[in-house]
């Protein structure tokens, strides 16, 4: 998860690329019949946006859960303690109902096999938090490799869900796309983590940019190319 845009992602070892162009198209073909999804306007990354996923009470009953897990320990946390990620962040219970029948939904939308799927995780962020630019496929040929390799190798698709508006700052930022997306509650953004072809694209690169006023919520649901453990 490391971030640096001078990477070649194609020098990287990749044994997952035959599933990642596989996911790939499979999931583009499944959107592209949605036609209330919109595709940002960059043939650089395949990014998307559905408005209205959750309803204001599931954004607001889900915004509760993340304050309720939230904790001030992420100190143990390397992300964190390196400014990397200074936003509060961990999973939603994964054997609650509403947050298996949230999850459930995100698998159907993008048609994807449930057991591929991470739990979702739930990140708050205060004024002054941020997560930095980062791609959130894995790079291949760095040490924490060999466990995520075992724990379902790279990741495809990310979903990210606005549960709250935020007063100023907070966006969601990909640089090399030149997009800054606003946090509109219920929206969900999708992307895919790869290029058509499988490798991994440096184009998803993106951050969470500091929250200036207000408090962000969201939640992020990545799915790996196998089975996730
Ligand atoms: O908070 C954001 O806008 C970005 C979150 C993110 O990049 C992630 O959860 O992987
Ligand atoms: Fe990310």
């Amino acid at each position: 998860m490391a971030s640096s845009a001078t990477y070649d992602t194609s020098s990287l070892p990749n044994p997952d690329r035959a599933a990642l162009k596989r996911v790939g198209a499979q999931v583009r073909e499944r959107l592209a019949q949605d036609t209330g999804i919109y595709r940002f306007p960059t043939e650089d990354a395949e990014i998307f946006a559905l408005g209205g996923f959750l309803s204001p009470s599931e954004c607001e009953r889900l915004i509760a859960m993340i304050d309720a897990i939230a904790r001030p320990s992420q100190l143990h946390d390397q992300d964190y303690a390196k400014g990397f990620r200074t936003s509060y962040s961990g999973d939603l219970d994964p054997t609650h109902a509403f947050v298996k029948s949230v999850s459930r939904r995100i698998d159907d939308l993008l048609g994807i096999d449930p057991r591929f799927g991470e739990s979702i995780q739930g990140q708050r962020y205060l004024p002054g938090q941020e997560f930095k630019p980062h791609n959130d496929w894995f790079y291949t040929d760095q040490p924490y490799w060999k466990l995520e390799n075992e724990r379902g190798g790279q990741r495809s698709w990310t979903a990210m869900a606005f549960l709250n508006k935020v007063e100023e700052g907070g966006h969601t930022f990909f640089p090399e796309i030149e997009a800054a997306i606003e946090p509109e509650p219920g929206v969900l953004l999708i992307w895919n983590n790869a290029l058509p072809d499988g490798t991994p694209n440096e184009a998803t690169l993106h951050a969470g940019t500091p929250v200036v006023k207000g408090q962000k919520y969201v939640l992020t649901k990545w799915y790996r190319t196998r089975e996730w453990s």
